[in-house]
């Protein structure tokens, strides 16, 4: 079993990043992101940097989403991108057209699109180009989909992680955030144990170690992660991928105090 020593580095800023999946419709969007524009105003670790908030909405509430948290530090993605930036491709969402819209950011990799949408390790990899290329930071979810031992896990998921990045040519050292999280705790009432999380993390670190296309990587937990979370992990992981448990702005608030007490 691994030690729970902390791994970060004592000022980097927490990242809390939120995805709404596409649990809330378009008034609850925006209600909620006036919500978080105004955790984002009061709270002073925010307001300097020591937190650092991004919002994945669903993509027809980007708009509302966006002119909600003007004027804040709250970072805007998308849950998904095309492969492709322009052509005839019905339906797909171009990166070029997000990052144009506002986003900051993009999810590429969720399980929910591997197993629900057959997306596949050519697709994953080829949409984590198509986010780079588009000066998009990708939040890339990688994770074993059975609950198996640590050393397993960590196996299954620097095994995504490297088929993901297999040949990105970045022309500016990009930003990466990885997004750890194990299927079988997706959607559950606790979160993977903080051992098990610590042996993961501790491999996708070790896997990233000293890649140059990169002028930053972060390493987040998701999987019902809550407010406790980042207690338990004890600044193992820069921060949080979070879903249901920060679908209410007032838990949200919750979790960016805990990321500010002392330890975290
Ligand atoms: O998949 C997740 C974030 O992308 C986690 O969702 P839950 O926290 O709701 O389990």
């Amino acid at each position: 079993m691994s030690d729970l020593r902390p791994t970060t580095a004592p000022n980097r800023p927490t990242l809390l990043g939120v995805s709404l999946k596409l649990y809330l419709d378009l008034d609850r969007s925006a209600a909620w992101a006036r919500g978080v524009a105004d955790v984002a105003r009061r709270h002073p670790a925010v307001a300097d940097g020591r937190v650092r908030l991004f919002a994945l909405p669903s993509l027809p509430a980007l708009p509302a989403v966006r002119e909600a948290l003007a004027g804040t530090r709250v970072e805007l993605g998308a849950q998904d991108l095309s492969m492709h930036d322009r052509g005839a491709y019905t339906g797909e969402i171009s990166g070029a057209d997000l990052a144009a819209a506002g986003c900051r950011l993009v999810e590429v990799g969720h399980v929910e699109r591997r197993l629900g949408f057959g997306e596949d390790e050519d697709t994953v990899r080829a949409k984590l180009q198509a986010a780079v290329r588009n000066g998009l930071t990708p939040v890339l979810c990688v994770g074993e989909h059975e609950r198996v031992s640590p050393v397993d896990a960590a196996a299954a998921s620097t095994a995504q992680l490297a088929s993901a990045l297999d040949g990105l040519r970045a022309s500016e050292p990009a930003e990466l955030i990885v997004a750890y999280e194990p299927v079988w705790a997706i959607g559950m009432p606790d979160p993977a144990p903080a051992e098990h999380i610590a042996e993961v993390v501790a491999a996708l670190r070790h896997g990233l170690d000293g890649d140059r296309r990169f002028a930053s990587v972060s390493v987040l937990y998701g999987g019902s992660a809550q407010h406790g979370s980042l207690s338990a992990l004890g600044g193992i992981v820069d921060g949080l991928f979070l879903g249901r448990f920060a679908h209410d702005p007032a838990e949200l608030a919750r979790i960016v105090d805990e990321a500010t007490t002392p330890g975290n």
